[in-house]
């Protein structure tokens, strides 16, 4: 069983994530993704997040695909830091393969992300390619720390059988879409938190 974690506020859900999704199902060979709604991603605004409940509704309605579980058990773990997600689900889940998937700008900031190297040598990382931050790789702190751990793009399909660390990243379709850019323009379309 080969399962991605694809991380997210998803505040709100749109296109641009299923794109990412289909994107890792197909080229990592995933059996399912599971669509992690954060309770709040530590270095974001919680001013700007609306609800769980209807973060969690949105992405129940654009993600129909049955290998896209939606799920919100960080909540229940009581932690936002996918550090301690990935350590929680490693030893949940004996025997599963699991792949962390992000999108490129997420290299960025990763190096801010709690016990970030931890996170690097728990599970292998797909990187899926994002108007704007296409060559992210070059200047993110994690993948020149771990520049020796790079899985060629060829060999995306059978990342998820390197031990970590082992990063990648992979060129597809794209979109230019963000939860930023559809909050601006419908500013009153998500529920008051
Ligand atoms: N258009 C996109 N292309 C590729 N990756 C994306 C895209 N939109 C979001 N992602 C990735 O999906 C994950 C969840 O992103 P998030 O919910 O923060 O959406 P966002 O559009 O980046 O939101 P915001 O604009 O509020 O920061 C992150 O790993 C992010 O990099
Ligand atoms: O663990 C951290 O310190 C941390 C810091 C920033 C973001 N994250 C996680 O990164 C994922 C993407 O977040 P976002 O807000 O960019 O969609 C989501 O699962 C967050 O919980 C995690």
């Amino acid at each position: 069983m080969i399962v991605g974690l694809f991380g997210g506020s998803f505040n709100p859900p749109h296109e641009g994530h299923l794109l990412v999704a289909e994107i890792a199902l197909r080229r990592l060979g995933l059996d399912q993704l599971w669509w992690m709604v954060t309770p709040g991603n530590p270095l974001k605004n919680p001013m700007d997040l609306a609800p769980l409940s209807s973060r969690i509704a949105m992405s129940e309605q654009l993600a129909r695909n049955p290998r896209i579980k939606v799920t919100a058990f960080e909540k229940t773990l009581g932690s936002p830091y996918t550090a301690l997600t990935l350590a929680h689900v490693k030893s949940r889940n004996p025997g599963v393969h699991f792949i962390w998937i992000m999108g490129a700008d997420g290299l960025r900031t990763f190096h801010r992300w709690q016990r970030w190297r931890s996170i690097v040598s728990t599970f292998p990382i797909a990187v899926i390619d994002r108007p704007g931050s296409t060559l992210s790789f070059l200047s993110s702190k994690m993948t020149r720390s771990f520049e020796w751990a790079r899985v060629d793009e060829d060999d995306a399909g059978i990342l998820w059988r390197k031990p970590a660390p082992a990063w990648t990243f992979v060129h597809g379709p794209r979109s230019a879409l963000s939860s930023t850019s559809l909050r601006q323009a419908r500013p009153g379309s998500l529920p008051d938190c």
